[in-house]
C-alpha cells in the first residue's frame, strides 16, 4: 500500500486506488471503499492479510473461484493483487487485493433485519423473485464441472444491488485451508482424520444457523454434496419470509444449534402471510436427511410453481417485480 498526498493508495494491475471508507469487517478480511484516481469511479476492496502460506493459498483459492464463475448474482472479480509473501518465522506477513464492484444496498441480512424491526414483510412474489435470483447463482456453481459447492449461503453473504438484485458473496468456504477442497461439492469422507478435519473447518466457517445437519457430525464413510447448499437455501428462503434462519432463535437463546438442526423442527410463525406452497417447499428443502433434499434444478422448478399459482412466472423470470 502506498500514500499520495496522504491518503492510502492500492495498486492492482497498475492502477492506483484511492482508500475511501472502511465499509465493513469479516473474520478474516476488511473491505475497504475505493476510488480509482482516473475516473473516480468507486469499488469495494476486499484485503486478505495472510500470516501463513496457507493463508495464502486460501485467499488465492478465494480470487480463483470469483474469477471462475461468471454469473450476475455471484460477485464478481475486477482485479486482484498480492504484495508478496508471508514469513511466520520471521513474523512477516502479505495482503491479498480483491477488487469487487461495490453493490450500494448493504447485505440482505441487513435488509430484513430493519424489515424486522418494523415487522414489514416482504410480499409472496416479492420473497419468489429474490430467491429464484440467489437460486440461480447457486445453479452456475452446482452446474459446473466439476460441481461446486458455497457452503456458507446465508443473508449476510447475499448483498444487494441498488435496484435489489440479490448478488452471493463470500466465496471465501470454496477452499480447503490446503486440505481436500471444499469448493468440489461432492466429497467422499474416507478416514475419521478427514471427517474430523472436515467438521472442524465447517465449525470454523459455516454459520451454525445455516449449517446443514451432516456437516455437524461428519464420519469417515459419509459423502457430502451439494445438498449442504440446499439446506442453507432452506434457510434463507425461510429468513426471506421470517427475517431469520429457523434456527437463529435456538442459537439467540443459547440452546443447542446442532439439535435443533438434528430435530429439524421448523416453527412456522401462525400469522405467515404465505402460501401453503411456499412453506412446504421450505420444508423439502430443510429436510434432515440430504438424500430427501431437492437438487438445485428441482428447487428452481418447485419456486417457479409456487410463483405460477399467483400468477408471477413471467415476473420471477425476468426478475423485475419490486419489493412492497
Ligand atoms: N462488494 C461489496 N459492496 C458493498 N459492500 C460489501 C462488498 N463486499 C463486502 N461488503 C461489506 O463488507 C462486509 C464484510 O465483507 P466480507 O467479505 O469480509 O465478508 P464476511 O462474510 O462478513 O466475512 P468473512 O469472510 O469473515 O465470512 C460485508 O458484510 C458487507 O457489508
Amino acid at each position: 500500500m502506498g500514500c499520495v498526498c496522504g491518503k492510502e493508495v492500492v495498486t492492482i494491475s497498475g492502477k492506483n486506488y484511492v482508500i475511501r471508507d472502511k465499509i465493513g469487517e469479516g473474520g478474516f478480511s476488511i473491505v475497504n471503499l475505493v476510488e480509482d484516481t482516473i475516473y473516480h469511479k468507486t469499488y469495494a476492496l476486499k484485503t486478505l492479510t495472510c500470516h501463513s502460506k496457507a493463508d495464502l493459498k486460501t485467499a488465492l483459492q478465494e480470487v480463483a473461484f470469483h474469477k471462475q464463475l461468471h454469473h450476475p448474482a455471484i460477485l464478481q472479480c475486477l482485479g486482484s493483487e498480492v504484495t508478496g509473501e508471508p514469513d511466520i518465522a520471521a513474523n512477516v506477513t502479505c495482503d491479498v487485493y480483491i477488487l469487487l464492484p461495490f453493490l450500494p444496498g448493504g447485505t440482505l441480512h441487513d435488509d430484513l433485519s430493519s424489515r424486522a424491526a418494523a415487522r414489514r414483510h416482504l410480499a409472496e412474489p416479492e420473497v419468489l423473485r429474490m430467491f429464484a435470483a440467489v437460486c440461480e447463482g447457486v445453479r452456475s456453481m452446482h452446474e459446473s464441472q466439476p460441481p461446486l459447492a458455497h457452503r456458507d449461503l446465508k443473508t449476510a453473504n447475499v448483498l444487494l444491488t441498488a435496484d435489489r438484485q440479490p448478488v452471493i458473496m463470500d466465496l471465501g468456504m470454496m477452499d480447503g485451508k490446503g486440505q481436500r477442497s471444499m469448493a468440489e461439492a461432492r466429497v467422499e469422507v474416507e478416514t475419521s482424520a478427514q471427517a474430523r478435519q472436515l467438521q472442524d473447518l465447517c465449525a470454523e466457517r459455516c454459520s451454525m444457523p445455516y449449517r446443514a445437519p451432516e456437516l455437524f457430525n461428519v464420519q469417515a464413510g459419509d459423502r457430502i454434496d451439494e445438498r449442504t447448499d440446499i439446506w442453507s437455501l432452506g434457510c434463507l428462503l425461510y429468513a426471506l419470509c421470517f427475517f431469520k434462519s429457523p434456527f437463529d432463535a435456538a442459537y439467540e437463546r443459547g440452546d443447542s444449534v446442532a439439535l435443533a438442526v438434528l430435530a429439524g423442527t421448523v416453527h412456522v410463525p401462525e400469522d405467515s402471510p404465505y402460501s401453503q406452497s411456499l412453506i412446504d417447499l421450505i420444508r423439502h428443502m430443510l429436510s434432515v436427511s440430504a438424500a430427501d433434499r431437492p437438487f438445485i434444478g428441482d428447487v428452481l422448478q418447485l419456486t417457479r410453481a409456487v410463483a405460477s399459482q399467483h400468477g408471477d412466472h413471467a415476473q420471477l423470470d425476468s426478475g423485475r417485480a419490486v419489493a412492497t
